[in-house]
């Protein structure tokens, strides 16, 4: 079965020529691989049928590539985070209505999909709703992450209290510590903790679980982290092959309203729970646990500071505790750990590096580090196929979306699986291009050029920033998609400037506390490189960028006028009031000292800008408050060379969005959001009037 558009496409024109088209794109995320390695599972996001939401469903892909894939589950909410267990039976989180539970209001609950066939049914639901599940590869157990409110003793007193809070319209929340945000959600009253889900009688003490199974034996789920309070929000926990433990980063606060990362282990039988790392200097994550239970990969994070960039290792421990063995420590990227081989001699890894993510392997004994992808791509989800020989894995670029393929280890063959929709046609080309700057450093990047571009046809340029800033252009995005703008005949600019990564610790240095400098002069080095170019037209530029791309383009407004129009999204403008009012204060409060972030703030030089500006900002955005974009649109009006004047008009733009974050999300605000874009642009570098979208209602 495969997804195809409603309507076909019409001649010379792709789905990035309309907006509905582009946004009706099926989207996947997530694989799972059966124990026997014989089914593997994605899930495939869809437009509902008002263009009003995407609902994603289970799709399964045939490994061996023969079979089509396959729709394995259909609802109105959707299905997500499906784990095999050992059995083949299929878990997975979803917030449809239970069949035998009519009455109930859907909230996320455990379902499972037998292997032996047969309707999917609940295994498991509570109040606070379950967040994810994972399953043991060589064991039948299987760990589910859900949350309790912080004062509740068991399952039906956190039922009762969220009733009450409810049923009294209380939202407020009382706080001692911090975080209390995190990207969209209020952090609190509830809080995460690890169930194991066991056979046995319901209504046992402690925080059992409610079953609603009348045709299969029952289970039981129990608290193995007890009152652990908020410390595993935002946690990445392992669970062993043997079930018998879990590994888990825990914050624990340091005062001042920082925190750090300790590694515990958690005993799955007796809740016990050790600390095995921690370290001042260092945060731990806990990476894939080996297949004999007896080894842990774990991501050492160093702990940054003004004058201490950030770096990224691995290492081996005992997971009954030891000392940790550095792996593959000379190598100079920033290591994702994958899975470890069957036989326990290797750990598939995948890194960014120089514009893409390969997959690389990493022998345990020697640490010596083997590359397996070679494509341009980047690869995520990687799982391994029984016997070793093969891994499963997402792959995407800038010239395709993620879709599943197999790759052969020894040789580096990766081939395309069936899949749920094919690769979009593309309205333009990629190139890579290289700039040297300021310091003689390489920059790199991606350059997408639209149909048609040439000598006699120079393209307008669009120089888009990425965020992070720890970040690459690598990977296919669908919140920035170049070919949209390539579709109206515009040529993109993605370069990786200082602070990206995938090029070295070097890189990262260059820029680290004075994000005002290498990354800025890198931007202005590759945006010159490009429009020496033939194809190009240096008279017709933008500048553009979201997040910490967006500082950069109001880093950029206020040190240049060589652009026609800058657009700005969710962007950093006062470095002085973004610190304390992110969500994650703790993580840039430490890159800068006071003076540093004054130096480095685009605020103060807001009486230099004279480009037009399109800011764009969600109300909901907590990762970057919308107090940015407030002040920013203010002293725009009030403080740049094109002010507003007295009626009230001015050169510069702001798109609200009072019910989006960080991120645009919903279809219809996307298509919003392209439509002004391209408005603007027309507007400024074209000198055309392209049409606002009549539902802007203006
Ligand atoms: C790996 S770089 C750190 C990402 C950063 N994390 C925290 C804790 O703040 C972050 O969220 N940066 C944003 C300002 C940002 O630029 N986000 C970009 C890319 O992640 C975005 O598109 O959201």
């Amino acid at each position: 079965m495969t997804l195809v558009p409603d309507s076909p496409t019409p001649a010379n024109t792709t789905a990035f020529h309309d907006l509905d088209r582009f946004v009706a794109l099926p989207r996947l995320s997530g694989l799972s691989l059966s124990a026997d390695g014989t089914r593997l599972v994605t899930s495939v996001a869809t437009l509902n049928s008002k263009g009003t939401a995407y609902t994603s469903a289970l799709w399964e892909l045939d490994p061996s590539g023969r079979q089509p894939a396959r729709r394995i589950t259909r609802s109105a909410k959707g299905e997500s985070g499906a784990a095999f267990l050992r059995s083949g039976d299929l878990l997975f989180t979803s917030a449809r209505p239970d069949p035998d539970n009519a009455e109930e209001e859907p909230i996320p609950a455990l379902w499972k999909l037998p292997a032996a066939g047969g309707e999917a049914r609940v295994v498991h639901t509570r109040p606070g709703g379950v967040q994810s599940v994972l399953a043991a590869a060589e064991a039948d157990a299987a760990v589910v992450v859900a949350e309790v409110l912080a004062g509740s003793t068991d399952e039906s007193d956190d039922g009762e209290r969220r009733k009450a809070r409810k049923d009294a319209g209380v939202a407020a929340i009382l706080h001692t510590g911090y975080p209390v945000r995190h990207w969209d959600a209020d952090l609190g009253p509830s809080e995460p903790r690890y169930f194991l889900i066991e056979p046995g009688e319901p209504g046992k003490p402690g925080e059992a679980g409610k079953i609603t199974l009348d045709d299969e034996p029952s289970v039981t789920l129990r608290n193995v982290t007890g009152g652990i309070g908020s410390a595993l929000r935002n946690a990445s926990p392992r669970l062993s092959p043997d079930g018998t433990f879990l590994l888990t980063g825990q914050t624990v606060p340091v005062g001042g309203g920082d925190q750090r990362s300790v590694l515990v282990r958690v005993d799955t039988a007796t809740g016990e729970r050790s600390v095995l790392l921690e370290h001042p200097d260092y945060d731990y994550d806990a990476g894939p646990i080996s297949p004999d239970s007896s080894t842990a990969v774990v991501v050492v994070r160093h702990r940054t500071g003004p004058d201490t960039p950030p770096n990224v290792e691995l290492g081996l421990l005992p997971a009954a505790g030891g000392s940790l063995t550095p792996l593959a420590s000379g190598w100079d990227r920033w290591p994702a750990p994958a899975a470890w081989l069957p036989d326990g001699s290797a750990l598939v890894v995948t890194a960014d590096d120089d514009g893409a993510a390969p997959v690389f392997v990493i022998d345990v004994a020697s640490g010596e580090v083997r590359q397996v992808t070679m494509d341009a791509a980047a690869y995520t989800d990687v799982v391994i196929s029984p016997d070793g020989l093969a891994a499963y894995a997402l792959r995407s670029s800038y010239e395709f979306p993620p879709e599943a393929v197999r790759i052969e280890l020894a040789t580096g063959t990766v081939a395309p699986l069936p899949a749920p929709s094919e690769r979009p046609p593309l309205p333009g080309t990629l190139e890579r291009v290289e700039a040297v700057g300021a310091d003689g450093h390489a920059v790199k990047s991606y350059l997408v050029l639209p149909e048609g571009a040439g000598a006699s046809a120079p393209a307008p340029l669009l120089l888009w920033i990425h965020g992070g800033p720890l970040g690459s252009w690598n990977a296919w995005t669908w919140r920035w998609s170049p070919w949209l703008l390539a579709a109206q005949g515009y040529a993109v600019l993605l370069p990786d400037p200082a602070l990206s990564t995938g090029y070295g610790q070097k890189m990262i240095e260059r820029g680290w506390g004075a994000w005002g400098d290498a990354p800025y002069t890198d931007l202005m080095a590759a945006t010159d490189a490009v429009v020496a170019r033939a194809d190009i037209d240096e008279s017709r530029t933008a500048a553009m960028g979201g997040s910490f791309g967006g500082y950069m383009a109001n880093w950029v407004a206020g040190h240049t006028d060589r652009f026609n129009a800058i657009v700005t999204h969710a962007s950093l403008w006062a470095l002085d009031q973004f610190g304390p009012t992110t969500d994650a204060s703790f993580y840039w409060e430490k890159e800068m000292t006071a003076e540093m972030a004054l130096e480095n703030s685009p605020h103060t030089h807001v009486g230099k800008i004279s480009t037009p500006m399109l800011v764009i900002h969600g109300d909901k955005d907590y990762r970057v408050p919308i107090g940015e974009g407030l002040r920013l649109w203010y002293e725009l009006l009030s403080k740049s060379q094109l002010p507003a004047g007295p009626d009230g008009e001015t050169e510069h733009r702001f798109l609200y969005f009072p019910d989006e974050n960080h991120w645009i999300l919903k279809p219809q605000h996307a298509k919003i959001w392209y439509s002004v874009v391209e408005h603007f642009l027309a507007r400024h570098l074209l000198g055309e009037k392209v049409d606002l979208p009549p539902e802007l209602g203006i």
